[in-house]
Formats: structure tokens, sequence, C-alpha cells
């Protein structure tokens, strides 16, 4: 049977790397062969943490750039491209972060795309003890958004627009 491959991202605020770096090394046996997205700086750090915990293993890592240098950004985007289905973002409770609008971006990209999500590491550890995580029969619900979609679909606004460009016009 084809071993299932989550694909999961992994994103952590300063003050919360040391917390997510413990929480996947604790639950290393359990992430090992799945597929994982990771901001800049956290990828980096906990793929060191993970190489020195488990010399011989290959682990699928995408680094991608920082979080504040547009790593959030890519995120999210990857969200909504469908190739991300988890997301632990050990969020600052205390501190204003610089990039706040691109961390709301991303934390709303996984409400849109109703990926599994969460922002602490109680959380993380209901998830991932969760049945459904290894659970191959288990697939999120897509949100349908084809209505959202095809909401100008008569075109009316163009039809519209064109009649007050050509109104504009004879004015002039
Ligand atoms: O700031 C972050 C998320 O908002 C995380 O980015 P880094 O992993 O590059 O520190």
């Amino acid at each position: 049977m084809e071993k299932l491959v989550r694909k999961i991202g992994l994103v952590a605020h300063d003050a919360m790397k040391k917390d997510l770096i413990e929480w996947v090394l604790w639950n290393s046996e359990l992430l090992m062969g799945h597929k994982f997205y990771c901001t800049g700086t956290t990828g980096t750090l906990i793929l060191a943490a993970l190489k020195e915990k488990h010399p011989d293993v290959e682990w699928d890592f995408t680094i991608l750039k920082s979080g504040p240098l547009g790593g959030d950004q890519q995120m999210g985007s990857r969200i909504v491209d469908g190739e991300i289905d988890y997301l632990f973002f050990f969020t600052d409770p205390m501190t204003l972060q610089p990039h706040d609008t691109d961390v709301k971006a991303l934390t709303r990209l996984a409400g849109v795309e109703n990926i599994v999500f969460c922002c602490n590491r109680s959380t993380a550890d209901h998830i991932i003890s969760s049945p459904l995580f290894l659970d191959p029969a288990y697939e999120r619900t897509v949100p349908d958004y084809s209505n959202y979609a095809k909401r100008f679909e008569n075109k009316q606004v163009v039809a519209e627009a064109v009649e007050s460009a050509k109104r504009r016009k004879k004015k002039k």
C-alpha cells in the first residue's frame, strides 16, 4: 500500500522557534516520510535539529524565503495551490510583528482553503495525535468558490463601464 504523505507547513515566530523545534523533535518518528514546507529561518533550524537527531534520514523539506521577506506570502500561495494540507504556525502572542499583514494573510488563506491549521503547541499535540492524521481515507473538504468566481459572469459591469466611457467621451 502506498504510504500516506501529508504536506505540512512549519512556521514559527522568533520567540516560538524553540517550541516548534522541540515539538518536531518530540514527534519526529511520526513526521518521518511526510513533505514539509517552511519559512526560511524556521525551516533551516528545524532541518538542522532533525539531521542531528536522525543523521541517516532524508527529509523532504522545501525552504521558502524568510517570513518577513516574503516567505509567509509564498506559504500562502502554496496553500491556495493545494500544496499544503496542514499548517503548524506557532505565533508569538506577545510581540507585534513588522510583517503583521503577511501573517494575517497567511492565516486567512489557511481558513479560505479549510486546511488543518493551528497556532500553538497544545493544538499541534492534538492534531498530530488525532487518528485522522494518519487515516488515508480522511480528506479535507475543499471549499467550492465557483459561485464567487462566477459573480461577474454576465459581464453586466463591463457593459456598464463601456457605456459610461462612451458618455464621458461625448462630453469631452
Ligand atoms: O516570521 C515568520 C512568520 O511570520 C517566520 O519566518 P522565519 O521562519 O524566516 O523566521
